[in-house]
């Protein structure tokens, strides 16, 4: 599967990576156990430009995906930092000693920082979340398709678990509150077709109003 190319849909605020780049609080050593690669100390790490969420996106399945198979990868900003506010950042590792690795897809990322939570919009999630190592040894967080196929058309969704919207429940107060409206809301995201790519395409442009 290509997932190697910026598609012509990208938004101008989030720059599109292929591969994971590497914050510098990512040590060396954590480093090269993540990427399974000998990586020296002074070697050089990524800094993310900066970028504003403005509207709101969703990807959706481009053709009919079969089930149980990798899709693509979540690619983003490895860092071993807290990103509170990020609202794109999944964990990745966590060592022994307490050292947590996540993946900040907010700056920089691939179509897969699109995937949408399935609460509001179906009954059930339709992709996993699933960590392996590429070929050549990476430490990757994958993205599967559960246990039934994936229709052409249909919005790729995953669960972001109870606790990621608990940590927002400040912002957003009860999530289950908010499932009659986001039913309500996601329907009317303006569904601006952006062209078809790989096994996925990307729509949005509309926005989950009042609801974050
Ligand atoms: C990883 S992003 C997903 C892509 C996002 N829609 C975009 O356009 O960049 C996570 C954010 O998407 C929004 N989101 C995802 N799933 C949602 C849902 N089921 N209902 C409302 N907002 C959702 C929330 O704003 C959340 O913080």
């Amino acid at each position: 599967m290509r997932t190697n190319t910026e598609p012509s849909s990208w938004p101008p605020n989030v720059q599109f990576i292929a591969v994971p780049q590497y914050h510098t609080s990512v040590t060396s050593v954590m480093r090269s156990f993540l990427t399974k690669v000998k990586v020296p100390a002074d070697s050089p790490s990524s800094s993310a430009v900066s970028s504003c969420h403005c509207s709101q996106f969703g990807l959706f399945a481009a053709k009919n995906i079969a089930p149980k198979i990798h899709i693509l990868d979540y690619i983003g900003e490895v860092h071993c930092d807290d990103r509170p506010t990020s609202d794109y950042d999944l964990s990745l590792y966590r060592s022994q000693d307490g050292v947590s690795v996540g993946v900040d897809a907010s700056k920089v990322g691939n179509e897969a920082r699109f995937i949408n939570d399935y609460r509001g919009v179906k009954s059930k999630p339709n992709v996993v979340f699933v960590d392996r190592r590429t070929s050549s040894g990476e430490l990757r967080m994958s993205i599967w398709s559960s246990a039934a196929p994936i229709k052409k058309g249909e919005e790729i969704l995953v669960s972001y678990g109870k606790s990621w919207w608990r940590s927002r429940q400040s912002e957003t107060s009860d999530r289950d509150d908010l499932t009659m409206d986001m039913d309500m809301n996601l329907v009317v995201i303006q569904g601006v077709r952006t062209g078809e790519f790989r096994d996925v395409r990307l729509e949005g442009g509309g926005s989950f109003e009042g609801l974050i």
